[in-house]
């Protein structure tokens, strides 16, 4: 049992809020993409029209990645979206944050910096030794409870995530509570179900793939994106010296012998492409399997037409389709087709449930819509859907009692 704002006596209170607004960034550093910020209007704009003192925690990207920065321009996009003003603070527990947090008043909110600026939020641990983390040690002491609205994020174990709620008393954002709502009860959705697991995050997509199959959750999986070329190589497809860098460069080249180790155990409920697109003369070229690899420099952008047609007809007899990520490189008007295709044809399965912030975004480019749920997480959401607890969920559940 969590509690939600409903149990907060807002007034007068100062919130730690951890939300995820983590977005595709431009070029020139700006957000491309504010959906993200939008989910979380209710429950900041509830907080802070009840009188309470928000104090935002969030992160922008991973340490090193190119989508890695400030907070600066979401402090600026919630204060439009909020219709009030928002201060941020180039400072996450610092003196400098403390104060900002100590000197906010009723009604104020200020969004702190990057909490992946500091090394130790980028680290997994166990509830009682995040709240002993340098995050949590320091910023505590300034606010009086937590809201986690941050379900996008709940499948980590990090130190703005788990180790608050161990020290004071935690409730579950408006987000999070209706997103535990809706995914929380899986078993019950109309069988046959149908992963669609694409996008670029192998290691997590080759997580739910296990666990899906192990707990008999999913009667087929359809590989897209960069996990159906971990896939491919896995079964023995050589497509070509591009996709295998740019898979070794992301640090997933182990995953293709866990990827082996799932064909073997799995093989036969777990679809592959039968063909990819390639970028050949500056347009889409498609290529059967058995025709690869391609020609030197070009890798697979997307999946195929051949592809598609096999997987919307096993999309045809599906009762219930989960989808996380693009079936390809939806940003480049040349490989959107898979992306397109594959869940416009999602949309026709009575229940459908899409996950992922690159693959929401990509939705609303293509102007794709018709689904059950669109969830503001992906990994979060795959994890909840394979009946697995959420860390940052059970941290909520475990909360110290409000004095
Ligand atoms: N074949 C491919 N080669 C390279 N990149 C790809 C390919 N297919 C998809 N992508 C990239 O995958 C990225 C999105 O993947 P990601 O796993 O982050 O999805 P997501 O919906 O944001 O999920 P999450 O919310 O879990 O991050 C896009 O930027 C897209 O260009
Ligand atoms: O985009 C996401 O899936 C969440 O913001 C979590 O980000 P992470 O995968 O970098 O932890």
């Amino acid at each position: 049992m969590i509690d939600t704002l409903d149990d907060l006596d807002v007034e007068g209170t100062t919130v730690g809020v951890r939300v995820d607004i983590n977005s595709p960034i431009a070029d020139d550093g700006s957000l491309a993409d504010d959906a993200r910020l939008r989910a979380h209007v209710d429950t900041l704009s509830e907080l802070l029209e009840r009188g309470g003192r928000v104090a935002v925690l969030a992160h922008q990207g991973r340490p090193g990645g190119d989508d890695f920065g400030t907070l600066s321009p979401h402090a600026d996009r919630l204060s439009d979206l909020l219709g009030r003003p928002v201060d941020y603070v180039d400072a996450t527990f610092s003196q400098a944050a403390r104060d900002a947090v100590r000197s906010l008043e009723d009604g104020d909110c200020v969004v702190l910096e990057n909490t992946r600026f500091y090394s130790e939020e980028y680290m997994e641990f166990d509830p009682d030794r995040a709240a002993r983390t340098q995050l949590v040690a320091n910023l505590a002491p300034v606010l009086d409870a937590y809201v986690n609205d941050a379900f996008a994020a709940a499948h980590r174990s990090q130190p703005s995530l788990v180790g608050f709620p161990t020290v004071m008393p935690g409730y579950a954002g408006r987000v999070m509570e209706s997103e535990l709502d809706v995914l929380g009860s899986i078993e019950e959705t109309p069988e046959p179900r149908i992963y669609v697991l694409g996008g670029a995050k192998v290691p997590d997509s080759i997580d739910v793939a296990w666990s899906v199959l192990e707990k008999d959750l999913a009667d087929h999986i359809l590989t897209a994106g960069v996990v159906a070329n971990v896939f491919l190589i896995a079964d023995g497809v050589d497509l070509g010296d591009a996709s295998s860098d740019f898979i070794y460069e992301q640090g997933y080249w182990d995953e293709i012998d866990r990827a082996s180790d799932l064909l073997d155990a799995y093989g036969d409920r777990i679809a592959l492409p039968r063909d990819v697109a390639v970028d050949r003369d500056d347009s889409r070229h498609e290529l059967g399997v058995n025709a690869l690899p391609p020609q030197e420099g070009e890798a697979a952008m997307d999946i195929g037409s051949s592809t598609l047609a096999y997987y919307e007809r096993l999309l045809e007899d599906a009762g219930t389709v989960i989808l996380n990520g693009p079936a390809g490189v939806f940003e480049d008007d040349r490989f959107e087709l898979g992306t397109r295709r594959l869940y416009g044809a999602a949309t026709d399965v009575p229940t459908s449930i899409v996950g992922g912030g690159d693959t929401a975004s990509a939705l609303r480019r293509l102007g794709v819509e018709g689904f059950s749920h669109v969830s503001t997480g992906g990994g979060a959401a795959l994890q909840m859907l394979t009946a697995d607890q959420l860390p940052a969920v059970s941290a909520l559940e475990r909360t110290v009692d409000a004095a």
